[in-house]
């Protein structure tokens, strides 16, 4: 009941975020941080105990309260343009998250407890409160990354599952209500749609196909990698069909629902990073972050009518992010075997040989709409890209190809794109510009056409082994949702 739910939600902020002691730690710790966060001057952390109290004994103006967070949670995020994402000192990310933290604590107070004294008024907080209260612990997951303790993350999981379950209270209609109109989520086309569109777009041939296998055993799958037909090349690409049978994803929590996706996403409310622009290696192209509801409207249901740029949520874990999600799907018991190591030498297959086994495969989302274009790259892992909704064109070539492809090296501001190719296959093709934009495209690379390759289309349900080291180059068709599983 919301009742529990807002209870315990209140709780964990009091008991949890607001804690004197936690915060007291930020500033006594023998870290870094206390000594970075004493030359920006102590004020700030006196600040933070401050504002901590009087959400805790419920004094003040809560208005000023979240406006003195929000000065907090600017002064560290200057401090982050002031760095390379990675390199940001611990102790910024620890000011925002604690500073996001008690932002939270107070939209939540105010949004559920109307009174001062210790009964409750037992108050679903407004569609806006409830806006605000995601994106405030969202932002501070995305920027500052989850806690460090994994007691923090478990209590920022719980506080996610309460407004969740707040959430799901408060659309609970009437019994009279029509289902039709439970439903109803969008404003402007009324009623979300069941399933995502499964029109496509132009729609590559696939000349050299990739061989198919049904559901190879554990065992055979195993032997597929270390018996190859090629030493030399080692294990070749595979296509992989009927292994997503049983995931939710696929049956019971369809995931070609929006309102499903919607659902699962706090009404929408959470918080997801996008790739903005063609693909990454275009000029122009950007990241944003944005609410799952605002991208599925506008990037993916809409994408021409929103004259926006193609929006993709790529690589990101979204299951670390939403548990909930990551019931619906499982890891492929193929990511268990032992793969041979890399058969090639080349000073990439070195790199990739000399990193430290997985613990667990690495998973990441892939969905965007149709004609999201992912450029010629290489991983340092084998994987197996899961296709849950819609279609993709894939093309892949062998490490041995690689003198053709034009790797990209070190480039201004010192970063490695070493593992991505200049290589536009769509416009050396002929897919996507002008006879003459490919001609010319052709003479700059004069080696590509001799490059050997193998493709497929990636139906829905299917699953592709990409073995470590080899080139892909994708391209979705339809709508489309896909899961990689990383592994060594
Ligand atoms: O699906 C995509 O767009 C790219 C997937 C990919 O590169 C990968 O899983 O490694
Ligand atoms: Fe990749």
């Amino acid at each position: 009941m919301t009742a529990t739910a807002n209870r315990k939600l209140v709780d964990t902020c009091l008991r949890v975020f607001c804690d004197s002691e936690k915060l007291a730690g930020l500033v006594h710790s023998q870290t870094k941080s206390k000594i970075e966060l004493r030359a920006c001057g102590n004020p700030v952390l006196k600040l933070l105990l401050h504002l901590s109290n009087a959400i805790k004994n419920r004094e003040g103006d809560f208005d000023l309260v979240v406006q003195r967070l929000d000065d907090l949670i600017a002064l560290a995020t200057e401090k982050f343009y002031a760095f390379p994402f990675k390199d940001v000192p611990p102790c910024w990310r620890d000011l925002f998250r604690e500073a996001s933290l008690l932002k939270f604590s107070a939209l939540a107070v105010k949004g559920m407890w109307a009174h001062r004294n210790e009964s409750f008024d037992l108050r679903t907080p407004s569609e806006e409160q409830m806006d605000e209260m995601v994106k405030t612990i969202d932002m501070a997951l995305i920027m500052a990354g989850p806690p460090p303790s994994s007691d923090g993350q478990e209590q920022i999981t719980s506080v996610f599952d309460l407004l969740q379950e707040i959430h799901e209270e408060s659309i609970q209609l009437p019994k009279h209500d029509s289902p039709r109109k439970r439903r109803k989520v969008d404003g402007d086309t009324g009623v979300w749609h069941d399933r995502f569109p499964t029109s496509g777009v132009f729609e590559p041939s696939v000349l050299k196909p990739i061989s198919k296998w049904s559901e190879p055993s554990f065992d055979e799958f195993e032997k597929y990698m270390l018996h190859p037909k090629d030493d030399h090349i080692g294990p070749e690409p595979l296509v992989i069909e009927g292994a997503l049978k049983h995931w939710p994803a696929r049956t019971k929590h369809p995931w070609k629902s929006p309102a499903y996706l919607l659902s699962k996403t706090i009404g929408g409310r959470r918080l997801v990073p996008i790739e903005l622009g063609r693909t990454y290696v275009d000029e122009g192209w950007g990241q944003k972050i944005i609410t799952f509801k605002e991208f599925i409207e506008h990037y993916i249901l809409d994408p021409k009518s929103s004259a926006l740029a193609t929006g993709y949520l790529a690589q990101h874990d979204l299951f670390a992010q939403i548990p909930s999600l990551r019931e619906d799907i499982a890891i492929p018991d193929y990511c268990f075997t032992s793969p041979p190591p890399p058969h090639h030498s080349s000073p990439l297959a070195e790199k990739h040989s000399k990193l430290a086994p997985l613990d667990e495969p690495l998973l990441n989302a892939w969905f965007g709409p149709a004609r999201t274009i992912s450029p010629l790259h290489t991983d340092p892992y084998h994987n197996i890209l899961s296709q849950v909704v819609g279609r993709k064109y894939i093309r892949l070539y062998a490490p041995n190809e690689s003198e053709k492809l034009y790797a990209r090296g070190v480039e201004d501001g010192g970063v490695d794109m070493g593992n991505t190719s200049s290589l536009d296959i769509g416009l050396l093709v002929g897919w996507d510009d002008s006879e003459e934009e490919r001609k010319e495209a052709n003479e700059r690379f004069p080696l590509f056409q001799e490059a050997e390759f193998m493709d497929c289309i990636l139906e829905e349900g299917e699953c592709l082994y990409i073995p470590v080291g080899w080139w892909h180059y994708v391209r979705s068709l339809t709508v489309s949702f896909s899961v990689s599983f990383w592994f060594n």
